[in-house]
């Protein structure tokens, strides 16, 4: 995965994957009337290290006043800026089963400036279906759409994902969100962003497998008295 676009405006990767989750904690504070916010305040409630957060802003040349803080209007905006966000993105969604129908029913994309335009299958009985009030498209009448700025989504398959990827870059998309568990290989230039739940959940595995060593006879005792009480219940 590429991280060029961010790279070359000189913000790490890591600091751009956070500035969605300070915007969503700004977005919180604001609906709760808050006008200025401490790094810690804002580190709090965006779940990171306040020193962290001062380090990601600074990227951003936010520092905020001293003894004051930052203004939480003009931090969101600076960092929707940032993000791109003052742009209406269109989506395409290709993989119309029951992933690409949960996503193209989901609203969280349009209220986040996202609006999900294309609904792509091949499968012939679903071309021609109407889907969250879009009709479902192939691949070729995708490609005849002006796609700039388009932002495609693969919800295929892991065996269609890179033919979709390559249809994708042929038509000049220069964004991806991969949900298929397979690696897509991409021309540099284009930013492929994956999501795979089940890496996550291995990731949650590891920590909880830790913590229970670390626990030790007590987290033993504590899964026998959930396994006892569940047995109970049951019973
Ligand atoms: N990332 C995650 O956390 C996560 C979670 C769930 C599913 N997935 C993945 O998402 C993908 C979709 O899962 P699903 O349960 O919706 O599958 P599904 O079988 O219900 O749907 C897949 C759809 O893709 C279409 N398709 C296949 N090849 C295509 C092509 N070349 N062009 C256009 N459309 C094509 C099929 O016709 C079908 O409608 C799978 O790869 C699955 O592993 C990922």
């Amino acid at each position: 995965m590429t991280d060029a676009p961010a790279a070359r405006r000189g913000i790490p990767g890591a600091t751009v994957a956070r500035l969605p989750v300070y915007l969503r904690a700004l977005a919180g504070l604001a609906a709760t009337g808050v006008d200025t916010v401490s790094s810690e305040e804002l580190a709090e409630a965006a779940g990171v290290r306040s020193a962290k957060l001062r380090k990601d802003l600074s990227y951003l040349g936010s520092y905020g006043v001293r003894g004051v803080g930052y203004d939480v209007v003009r931090l969101r905006e600076e960092i929707a800026r940032e993000l791109g966000l003052q742009y209406d993105w269109s989506v395409a969604i290709i993989g119309m089963g029951n992933l690409g129908h949960a996503l193209a029913a989901y609203s969280g994309f349009a209220t986040r400036g996202f609006r999900v335009t294309w609904l792509v299958d091949e499968d012939p009985n679903l071309v021609g279906s109407r889907i969250a009030g879009l009709t479902v498209i192939d691949m070729d009448a995708l490609a005849t759409q002006p796609p700039a700025g388009l932002i495609g989504v693969i919800a295929t398959p892991p065996t269609a994902a890179q033919s979709v990827a390559d249809r994708l870059v042929e038509m000049g998309v220069h964004s991806i969100l991969n949900f298929a568990p397979c690696v897509l290989a991409v021309p540099d230039g284009v930013e492929v962003r994956k999501v795979d739940l089940a890496t996550e959940l291995q990731i949650l595995a590891f920590h909880e497998q830790h913590a229970r060593a670390e626990l030790g006879p007590l987290a033993d005792l504590a899964a026998v008295e959930v396994a006892d009480a569940r047995q109970e219940a049951t019973s």
